[in-house]
């Protein structure tokens, strides 16, 4: 694999607060076009890490790039360039709440497009708006007007707002009913397979994992200790990693997972018998 299969990578990262390490000489690429899961026991360092790749967080040694650009070298001005290439949902949406979801949607295109026309710059939001699976009126709605899981989606909207190849989600998920979780996974993919995403999806929740990641990164011991699909995954020894995956919850998530393949499945071979002809 070449520089340009790994939109991100990280090695030798330690992130320190006080006397806290929440990082110790953890490593990690993401594959491009993948949607890569990570998940950690609270308190990890999971968000800690997306805030170090996106320039939020000076680690304290280490080396992020981000489509080949140093993050942990670049002076601010020098990140313009990439951070234009990626978009982040935040826990909890992190709207703007005197502003509606357009103009949410329309901060980041005023801060890196200042010529875009009011006009060009509404049709955007209102594209964002609805490619994130939300109604057209929603765009002139203040955030608290909006359910929690329309705040995700108005963040996801912004987040797609400057077309980015790389996409954050910060336990986009989390506080959603088992529909609304489910109906976010799918879109997450769809959004993927359309657009030709990478995402780096940090979350809590075994379906999501399960549904939609190509690969998952585990946080321990300050390090990723392992990253690979769920059954390599499950082949390690690491008793957090047979906690997580083989505990109630796990074993849940998987007989969803086993349940929704069969279904999959039959439903296309049923398509697959209807002969093909008139009224078909
Ligand atoms: N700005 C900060 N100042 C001091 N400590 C911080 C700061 N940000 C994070 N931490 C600490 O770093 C550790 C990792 O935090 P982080 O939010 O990354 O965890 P997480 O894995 O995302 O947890 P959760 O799954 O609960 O969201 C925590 O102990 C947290 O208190």
């Amino acid at each position: 694999m070449q520089q340009d299969d790994f939109p991100v990578r990280i090695s030798g990262l330690v992130n320190r607060f006080g006397d806290q390490t929440v990082h110790d000489d953890l490593t990690l690429d993401v594959r491009k076009g993948e949607i890569l899961g990570v998940v950690g026991g609270s308190g990890t360092g999971k968000s800690v890490l997306m805030r170090s790749i996106i320039g939020l967080q000076r680690p304290v040694a280490g080396q992020i790039e981000v489509f080949g650009n140093s993050i942990t070298d670049a002076e601010p001005d020098e990140e313009i360039g990439v951070r234009c290439r990626w978009g982040v949902l935040f826990q909890g949406g992190a709207l703007f709440s005197t502003l509606t979801v357009g103009e949410n949607v329309q901060v980041p295109l005023k801060q890196f497009y200042p010529e875009l026309g009011r006009e060009l710059l509404r049709e955007i939001a209102q594209y964002k708006v609805m490619l994130s699976g939300l109604p057209a009126d929603a765009t002139s709605k203040y955030p608290a007007e909006l359910s929690g899981g329309m705040k995700k989606r108005a963040g996801l909207a912004r987040a797609l707002a400057l077309d980015p190849e790389l996409l954050f989600l910060d336990e986009p998920t989390a506080g959603l009913d088992p529909i609304g979780a489910a109906k976010f996974d799918q879109l997450t993919k769809e959004l993927k397979e359309t657009l030709g995403l990478t995402v780096f999806l940090i979350t809590h929740d075994l379906d999501t994992l399960y549904e939609i990641c190509d690969r998952v990164a585990v946080l321990a011991d300050k390090k990723v200790i392992a990253v690979g699909t769920i059954p390599e995954l499950l082949a390690t020894d690491h008793p957090w990693i047979q906690d997580y995956f083989t505990g109630p919850r796990g074993r849940a998530a998987q007989a969803a997972q086993a349940r929704e393949s069969k279904r999959a499945m039959s439903s296309n071979s049923r398509a697959m018998d209807k002969p093909a002809g008139k009224g078909a």
